[in-house]
Parts: structure tokens; sequence; C-alpha cells
């Protein structure tokens, strides 16, 4: 395991073992069940390309009206727990008492990819975000504070841990493709991507 400092951003290359990893899809199978993805629509009409649920007392949310926090999956059951190996995650990288409201699964299949954003739903941005990379290799894109300006893009390979806290915590971040069964670690292909966020 390495660590690698882009630009604030802590990643974690290696942090998961093959078997931690495998132990992680086993554990999110019953979230999947409990909650299916589904592909937001985002403000401007469009669709996300990426495929989404969370677990957690708050999962993330889009429609035609905007991002939001919702304590219901679109389904209006409430999202599933948040899988105890994700937490350890949490507690292991972050060291806080504080554990993460949401988390977010991102699953992208062939082609998808997510634009430059910044992560600032959540209300105190004093706590980072980690994000746990599995399956396919995404290549994430880093940028600034403001919309614009230099980039610089680093792979994200399964068992991968990003830290985003401190001056990466609102720095414009994506993805802009996947390897594509790059990895063996979901049968079918795809990547997921987990982010664990403190909301209220
Ligand atoms: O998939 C990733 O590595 C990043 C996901 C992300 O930025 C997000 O869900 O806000
Ligand atoms: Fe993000």
């Amino acid at each position: 395991m390495t660590l690698l400092r882009v630009r604030g951003f802590d990643i974690h290359k290696g942090c998961l073992e093959p078997a931690r990893q495998a132990a992680l899809i086993e554990a999110l199978r019953p979230v999947l069940k409990a909650a299916p993805l589904f592909s937001p629509v985002v403000p401007g009409g469009g669709q996300m390309s990426v495929r989404m649920t969370s677990a957690g007392k708050f999962g993330w949310y889009s429609d035609a009206s905007g991002y939001r926090y919702a304590e219901a999956h679109p389904s209006g059951r409430p999202w599933p727990a948040i899988p105890d190996p994700v937490l350890e995650i949490w507690r292991q990288l972050t060291g806080l008492e504080r554990e993460p409201e949401c988390c977010l699964l991102n699953y992208y299949g062939e082609g998808a990819r997510m634009g430059l954003h910044q992560d600032k739903d959540e209300a105190d941005f004093s706590y980072p975000v980690v994000s746990i990379s599995l399956g396919d290799d995404g290549l994430f894109r880093i940028g600034n504070r403001t919309r614009g300006g230099k980039t610089e893009s680093v792979w994200l390979n399964s068992g991968d841990v990003v830290v985003m806290g401190g001056e990466a915590r609102l720095m414009y971040h994506g993805v802009d493709r996947i390897r594509f069964k790059s990895s063996r670690l979901l049968p079918k292909g795809g990547r997921i991507n987990l982010t664990l966020r403190v909301v209220t």
C-alpha cells in the first residue's frame, strides 16, 4: 500500500486487499437487493450514465428539480443500513468518532462517466468524504476549488481508497472513463465507487 497525495486528495493505493474487496462486494449484495440501482435525472433534464443507490440514514438523490439528500429510496422504502465492513474503512482511515450518514454507491457500466463536480450538499465540510473503488479501473480527474483551470488525472484501481478532506474537500473531481472488464471482481464487469459522507 502506498499513499499518493494529489492536490490534497489522499489516495491510498492498494488499501484493500483482494479478500477484503470480495467481502465488501458480498456485504453490498443485500444493499442492492433492498435498494436497487436507479439512473438519476439531473436538473438540466438529462440522465446520468452512472447508476446509483445508497445506504444509511440519507441517500443522494437527483431529479429535474435538483440534487438533495433523501430519507427514502425512490421506491419509498428507507435506505438499508451501511454495512459494517464499509464503516470499518471509514473508522480506519479517518479515526473519527462520528459515523457517515450516507454511503452513496455509484455503478459505472461500460461507457459510464461522471462529470467534474463538487460534493457540497452536506452541511459540514470539515468532515471528509471517503471514496472506495471496487472493480474496473476508473480515470479520476482532479480540478480546482472553482470551475476550470488545469486538472490532473490518476487511475483508481480496485481496492484504492481516496480521502477527500481539508483543502480537497471542495475541489472539483470526476471520472472520465473506466477500463471496462479490467478487473474480475465483478462477474459482469463495471466499477463500483462508494462514497461515505457525513450529511447533517
Ligand atoms: O466514482 C468516483 O470515484 C467518484 C464519485 C464521486 O465523485 C461522487 O459520487 O460524488
Ligand atoms: Fe464527488
